[in-house]
């Protein structure tokens, strides 16, 4: 085996809880090894997307090439991969994890270990990586950094005589840490003369280049102008260029054993290229493809329909084309009385679903509107069968259903200790199940639940995070499938049913939701021309009912006659906010009536 010299490479990721500095860490990294000059810093570089930035949160993971001339007088080429700390993107934390050798844990000091610090460790450590703690937050009066050390060491048996004090705001620290980088990660090894073995870490769409996968070279290299074969999915291309991100694109000459960098594909087609396939020669392949990636399994499901109904066919263009960027996602067609054509899309939890429509909608200049979200139900009718459905219009007539099973999350709450009461009857109104708890120290509990998904999707979240002040972190994971005692709850707008606007909902729970979403659809729904009742029902059942009055809108009674410019301009907002709108039969609804369900206090 020819070894090539890696020892100046160090690939790591930077994995943390949800906000507890990984972007402002990278940030001070881009800054420190002069990638980016401080003029041109923009805070959370390398979150590219303007979701990510206005949101304050990383979605997608970014590789990017640093060259740090370190204290030894020796320049290291850093690959660091910024990861999302939120749940439903932990998919991402364990791809970006398969391309390193080891992983910057940050832990925020004033918080202290919280729970996707734990998953997130655990997942480091399962891939064998060498940890980097990185105690970050210290410029705060509240951290207490000494305390959280031990955390580290009791909570996730990692050794903290490693850790390095560091502050994301003021740069402290930061020196030390690319210090300890150096030190403490592995150099990649790998055969040079070895047939090409490279993983796809993540891949996007070029309008005018195609495809282009990140991939992280594990023997061979790759250069542009080379045959090269897609190992799972079979196609072969003509290498068009590679290269690092510096965060910019930078093509190189070549990407060697244990580089991470980019690929111009050519491909053409979405679909070609896959996300965890291993790009190798075509004449001459490698005897074993790379592991590759669990698939993600979409936990939420929504239908998306444009409101133009001849944007349909651009929608589904749409879909395949951020699939590429996106493969978690999952789609298929949906026809709604209420709403036409549309599909129902897969997703991985809420938060997903917000990020898909908004990127839709930007990226891809739609109009869409989004149904209740719901989860995977197996229903088991009278006559054997069972069938598998998302949607609550494909809930079959209740004689022929013998019972349904709903999924089940196994989750995990770290909370002060002060909260455990408040935590239990939040899981308990939730229809979830406390198993059992453990001191983690005197600050924090770990508590473990079983809870429906349906109900975590709704508001339990946000309820978690009030009812603590704040101070809750949720982690979960599905674990299997119960019966429910399940029913759909149907919604008259004027008397005539709105498919669009159903969903399932267990039966205890059914008269409190239905009242609570009557009067919620009371408050969005705008006056019309004409009463509109609104009704809850189960079955032929009518058990809610609320009434938007009857108004005539008349936008030009505020001008007082006069002026036509003015005139112009009311009767073009107004228009603007009827594309925002749906006709359903007579009544015009507004986008939001349809995700009414997730704002229902029910308790
Ligand atoms: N005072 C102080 N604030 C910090 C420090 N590092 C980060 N922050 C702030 O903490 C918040 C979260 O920081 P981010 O860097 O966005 O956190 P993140 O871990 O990347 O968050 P996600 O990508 O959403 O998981 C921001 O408001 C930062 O300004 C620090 O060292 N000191």
């Amino acid at each position: 085996m020819k070894t090539t010299d890696t020892s100046h490479i160090r690939n790591f990721s930077i994995i943390a809880h949800i906000d507890h500095g990984k972007s402002t860490i990278s940030d001070r990294i881009l800054e420190l090894t002069h990638t980016v000059e401080e003029r041109d810093l923009e805070s959370q570089m390398l979150d590219s997307m303007d979701i990510e930035r206005e949101r304050g949160i990383t979605i997608k993971s970014n590789a990017v090439r640093v060259t740090y001339t370190a204290d030894d007088g020796q320049d290291y080429d850093f690959n660091l991969i910024d990861t999302p700390g939120h749940v439903d993107f932990t998919y991402e934390v364990s791809r970006s994890l398969a391309a390193c050798e080891g992983a910057v844990l940050v832990v925020d000091a004033t918080q202290g270990v919280e729970a996707q610090t734990v998953s997130n460790a655990n997942l480091a450590m399962n891939a064998d990586l060498d940890i980097v703690p990185a105690i970050n937050k210290i410029d705060l009066p509240s951290a207490h950094p000494e305390e959280v050390k031990r955390e580290i060491e009791e909570e996730l048996a990692i050794p903290a005589e490693d850790s390095v004090l560091v502050s994301g705001k003021t740069g402290e620290g930061i020196h030390d840490l690319l210090e300890a980088i150096v030190y403490l990660v592995s150099p990649p090894s790998g055969d040079a003369d070895a047939p090409l073995k490279a993983l796809i870490l993540d891949s996007y769409f070029d309008e005018y280049r195609g495809i282009i996968a990140t991939v992280r070279v594990f023997d061979g290299q790759i250069r542009p102008g080379a045959r090269l074969r897609m190992m799972a999915l079979g196609d072969t291309f003509l290498c068009d260029g590679v290269g690092v991100k510096r965060p910019l694109e930078t093509p190189v000459d070549v990407l060697g054993v244990g580089e991470v960098g980019y690929v111009v594909t050519g491909l053409k087609e979405p679909g070609l290229v896959k996300t965890g396939d291993t790009i190798t020669e075509d004449e001459r392949p490698c005897a074993e493809a790379c592991p590759g990636y669990h698939e993600a399994k979409p936990m939420v499901f929504t239908g998306l329909f444009p409101i133009d109904n001849k944007q349909y066919e651009n929608l589904r263009d749409a879909l395949e084309k951020l699939h590429v960027n996106d493969p978690s996602l999952t789609w298929e067609p949906e026809t709604s009385v209420a709403l036409g054509f549309g599909f129902r899309v897969g997703f991985l939890g809420l938060l997903h679903m917000e990020v898909v429509k908004e990127r839709l909608e930007r990226e891809f200049s739609l109009d869409l509107i989004a149904t209740s979200p719901s989860v995977n139900y197996h229903v088991y009718c009278t006559d054997g069968t069972m069938l598998q459905i998302t949607s609550p219009q494909d809930l079959p007539d209740v004689t022929r259903i013998d019972h349904i099973e709903e999924p089940y999350l196994k989750a995990k709450v770290i909370v002060p200790p002060d909260f455990m009461g408040a935590v239990m009857q939040l899981v308990v109104d939730h229809r979830g199940e406390t198993k059992d708890m453990v001191y983690l120290s005197e600050r924090s509990v770990e508590m473990h639940f079983d809870i429906p998904l349906a109900e975590l999707i709704l508001d339990f979240f946000d309820q978690l995070k009030s009812r603590t002040k704040g101070y809750a972190s949720l982690d979960y994971e599905f674990s299997d499938y119960r019966t429910s005692d399940l029913v759909r709850l149907d919604i008259l707008l004027a008397g005539e049913e709105v498919d669009a606007l159903s969903f399932i909902v267990h039966r205890d729970k059914a008269y409190d939701m239905a009242r609570g979403l009557c009067d919620k659809l009371k408050e969005i729904i705008p006056q019309q021309l004409f009463e509109v009742p609104i009704q809850g029902a189960i079955g032929n059942k009518i058990i809610s009912r609320s009434t938007v009055r009857a108004r005539r809108k008349d936008v030009l009674a505020k001008c007082y006659g006069g002026d036509i410019s003015r005139k112009r301009k009311l009767l073009e907002k107004q228009k603007e906010g009827k594309k925002r709108m749906k006709s359903i039969g007579r009544v015009e609804v507004p986008q939001e009536a349809f995700l009414a369900v997730l704002k229902v206090d029910d308790d």
